[in-house]
């Protein structure tokens, strides 16, 4: 037998496989009508071939892409080539509900699509096929895996009692932040907050009731915050913020209030209430700051000052020049 003969059972077969294969098989004549719609295309859409063939695809699907879809169609025609859809652009052309067992947290079927021409013997494209290939298995993993990395990103730079950043994560925002000022020389300021006696807290009422005061401090001092302040827990009581484009008069209104607030809000945490006093020390940005190591002494031994002077209270680190 001739290679390029086929027996009435082999194109039987063939048409056999192309109905039951896992791929979608659409192909569309010049007018895009459909001409040929396998049973993937049934089962998902819910749409027979004999319903399907002859009727224009856009009228079937009103909620396709219609612009885009028309411009692939019309390359594939005009240069006789292949051309694709993948996932990550475009999740789905056809809009099928997901049915598969393992990635049924999917609403919809992703899917990658090749579009290739048919010609007739004298290469003159006739219609165009397009093979609808479910890939909602894959996509769903890769998006799982990379929500999983964004989770374990924001993990690795958070601190878990309080949520703001940690301390090496601000500690790199602060190097960020210096080098910019260093550069440009605008206004900023850095503040480092500390609850005073903390440690009687945790030993009068234990550490559960200790952590809450933490948290609660932190949620005092976020709601200070302004959207570029950037905050992070320095070390167990101790709070560091960075304040963009601040000046000291502005730091210094920035610390007054949060010195207030927590001083007269009395916290209420588990079954107790707890009333703490915070001090603050405050650097404002100077070019005489070689790095960001003195910038943060200079407003850590501020913080130090203002403990050893009675705390409840905010000292400014002499300005350097
Ligand atoms: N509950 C709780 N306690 C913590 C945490 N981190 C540190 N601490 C405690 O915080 C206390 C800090 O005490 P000190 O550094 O002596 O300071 P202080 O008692 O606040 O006194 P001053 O800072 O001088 O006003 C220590 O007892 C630490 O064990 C934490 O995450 N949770």
């Amino acid at each position: 037998m001739n290679r390029t003969e086929f027996t009435l059972s082999d194109v039987h077969w063939l048409m056999d496989l192309l109905q039951t294969i896992e791929v979608g098989i659409v192909v569309l004549d010049g007018e895009n009508r459909v001409r040929s719609w396998n049973g993937f295309m049934e089962n998902h859409s819910g749409i027979r071939a004999d319903e399907a063939q002859g009727a224009d695809l856009f009228q079937l699907f009103p909620d396709l892409p219609r612009e885009w879809l028309e411009r692939k169609l019309h390359t594939v025609r005009l240069l006789n080539t292949r051309t694709f859809s993948v996932w990550e652009q475009r999740p789905y052309l056809f809009r099928f509900r997901n049915r598969r067992p393992i990635t049924g947290t999917e609403a919809y079927m992703f899917q990658n699509i090749t579009f290739f021409p048919l010609t007739d013997q004298r290469g003159a494209v006739e219609g165009v096929c397009l093979l609808v290939y479910d890939v909602t298995d894959m996509a769903s993993s890769r998006r799982q895996l990379e929500k999983s990395n964004a989770q374990l990103k924001r993990l690795s730079q958070t601190d878990g009692l309080t949520g703001l950043l940690n301390r090496s994560t601000w500690e790199s925002f602060l190097q960020t932040e210096f080098e910019r000022h260093f550069r440009y020389g605008s206004e900023a300021a850095l503040v480092m907050l500390d609850i005073d006696h903390f440690k009687p807290i945790n030993d009068t009422y234990g550490h559960m009731v200790g952590d809450e005061v933490i948290r609660q401090v932190t949620s005092l001092i976020k709601f200070n915050l302004r959207q570029p302040d950037i905050a992070g827990r320095y070390g167990g009581e101790e709070f560091a913020i960075i304040l963009p484009e601040t000046d000291l008069e502005g730091a210094e209104c920035f610390a007054e209030r949060i010195r207030s607030v927590i001083e007269h809000q009395p916290l209420k945490c588990l079954d107790q209430t707890i009333e703490v006093t915070a001090s603050l020390g405050i650097a404002p940005w100077s070019l005489a700051y070689q790095d960001a190591e003195q910038w943060l002494g200079a407003a850590d031994q501020a913080l130090y000052a203002a403990k050893r002077q009675g705390r409840n209270q905010i000292v400014v680190a002499p300005l350097s020049e």
